[in-house]
């Protein structure tokens, strides 16, 4: 069986009666990631959730739910990333769907595009304007590292604007393997966080049917 599934297996087993399993519940911690259209996005979730870099991607049409179930500390988290547009006309229907519940939030720049990083302020502005609790934790991540000669955004810059908003900053790559574990890290430092807040409750996060239909 996926890793995924185990957990509701000895659910549905203990239930029938079958074996005395204890009731056992995986806790699902969603993060939503934003950012303008083309900054790696839909690349970074790849890399994370599957571990590969997508050969071609396509503009993300209102989201797309990636999930890997992690464990820390003993205990299985399942991390669900929404993978947010980044166009415009492709989110403004959804955007309510991406904070609502939210556990943590991830911005994405891209290194080489000076207007990604400006923009910023904007994507800040719009979750700030959702009500999404202060104590949510939030990341920042230059992506496309791997371009150096292209890199317009300098670390000290975005150093400097991570922490006067309290992030913190990771620079990589979505692309270069090498990079792999970096990307693991921003998720995984996430999860830790999250963890960490006990009072988080045991609820699935996904969306009703409703929300689906207006996607
Ligand atoms: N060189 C390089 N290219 C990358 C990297 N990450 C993504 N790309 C490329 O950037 C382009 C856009 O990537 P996406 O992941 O689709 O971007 P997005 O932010 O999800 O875009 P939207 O869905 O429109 O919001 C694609 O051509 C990717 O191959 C990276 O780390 N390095």
């Amino acid at each position: 069986l996926p890793s995924e599934h185990r957990g509701s297996l000895q659910t549905d087993q203990a239930s029938a009666g079958c074996f005395p399993l204890p009731y056992v519940q995986t806790r699902i911690f969603k993060i939503i990631v934003i950012g303008d259209s083309n900054v790696g996005k839909t690349c970074l979730t790849f890399r994370f959730c599957g571990g590969t870099f997508p050969d071609k991607t396509e503009a993300t049409i209102g989201v797309d739910f990636r999930e890997k179930t992690v464990e820390i500390e003993g205990e299985r988290i399942k991390v669900q990333v929404w993978d947010t547009a980044g166009q415009e006309r492709f989110r403004k229907s959804m955007v309510e769907h991406y904070y609502r519940n939210v556990h943590a939030v991830v911005f994405v720049y891209d290194v080489t595009k000076m207007t990604s990083f400006t923009n910023l302020k904007m994507w800040i502005e719009e979750c700030n304007g959702h009500a999404v609790p202060p104590l949510v934790p939030k990341v920042l991540v230059g992506n496309k590292c791997d371009l150096k000669d292209l890199i317009q955004v300098p670390s000290s810059m975005a150093l400097k604007f991570a922490d006067a908003h309290n992030m913190l900053l990771f620079e990589t790559s979505a692309k270069d393997p090498k990079e792999s574990q970096n990307v693991e890290s921003i998720f995984m430092c996430l999860a830790c966080r999250l963890k960490a807040q006990k009072s988080l409750l045991y609820r699935c996060p996904r969306p009703q049917p409703a929300d689906e239909g207006e996607a």
